[in-house]
């Protein structure tokens, strides 16, 4: 049975469109990373998933019903960008409140150790690290037991070994027949954390296949260059490019058309190196 199904499903937000015709199924039991550079249109799919945002044409299902109809169901379970979180509570306190909230929840020692709270229990919720305050979002998602989970870019304030505590335990949480649609700017958490990967890329799926499929197919080649003294800002409406990663003064873009991607970088700095030296006064 299909989880979740997007049938030509499109969002504009005034002249955005932010997704455009979007179809895709996805089979319940399946851990499904949406990858895409900032902009993709990730944030908007998962949020007219949850039923927060309504498409402009086109419908989704979840389990055949209405997202509304899923959410009310206790279905969908979400860690979105932000929310802050009740601050005079203590972490056992608040997750535990939440899963009161739910029909059938999980147990409260199970979501602690899934979200691996167990040492922070006793911790206020407004004194805790941006990865610990993470941590809890992930667990007030899970604490439901919904079917689905919607994970929007859930490491984005995690250290390195957060980063792999957190995906053990939704890998944990995943096993035995749950289904998993998280956001990533990353190759790398998308290959080793998800069965599937839906390269989007404007709104569009430019890619969708296995980790091994897509790192081997059309979305897998990279342009790496030095940024030198230009700003990192627009790489990602480069044509063909599906992903951005900045480091050290040094752009890496995954791109599906390495040609079209090429020249436009190439244009684009010599558009910035003549601009550079006019401001100098050299021309
Ligand atoms: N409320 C809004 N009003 C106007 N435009 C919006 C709004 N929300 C999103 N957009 C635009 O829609 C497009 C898709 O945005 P979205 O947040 O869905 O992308 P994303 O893939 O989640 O990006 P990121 O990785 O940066 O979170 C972008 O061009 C964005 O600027």
């Amino acid at each position: 049975m299909n989880a979740i199904e997007f049938d030509q499903v499109s969002k504009g937000y005034g002249d955005v469109l932010a997704v455009d015709d979007l179809s895709l199924t996805i089979a319940q039991g399946t851990t499904v990373a949406l990858l895409g550079p900032n902009g993709a249109g990730k944030s908007t799919s998962i949020n007219m998933l949850l039923g927060l945002l309504r498409p402009t044409s086109g419908t989704i299902g979840v389990f055949g019903r209405t997202p509304d109809a899923a959410v009310a169901a206790g279905d969908l379970g979400a860690m979105l960008q932000d929310g802050t979180l009740i601050p005079d509570l203590t972490v056992r306190e608040l997750v535990d409140l939440v899963r009161r909230l739910y029909p059938d929840p999980m147990g409260l020692d199970a979501i602690l150790q899934l979200a691996d709270l167990t040492d922070l229990v006793k911790r206020r919720a407004d004194k805790l690290s941006g990865g610990q305050t993470q941590r809890v979002r992930f667990a007030l998602a899970i604490a439901g037991a919904p079917r689905i989970l919607l994970l929007d870019e859930p490491t984005a304030a995690m250290d390195v070994e957060s980063r792999l505590r957190f995906w053990a335990g939704m890998r944990d949480y995943a096993a035995g027949g749950r289904t998993v649609l998280f956001a990533t700017h990353y190759l790398e958490e998308a290959d080793e954390n998800a069965d599937r990967v839906i390269v989007i890329a404007r709104g569009k799926v430019v890619a969708d296949g296995t980790p091994a499929q897509i790192k081997a197919g059309a979305g897998g080649h990279t342009v790496r260059f030095s940024l030198g003294a230009q700003p990192s800002a627009g790489l990602d409406a480069l044509p063909g490019v599906t992903g951005v990663e900045i480091a050290y003064g040094t752009a890496t873009l995954r791109t599906s058309d390495t040609d079209a991607t090429i020249g436009k970088t190439h244009a684009r700095n010599r558009i910035e190196a003549v601009q550079r030296a006019r401001e100098q006064g050299w021309l």
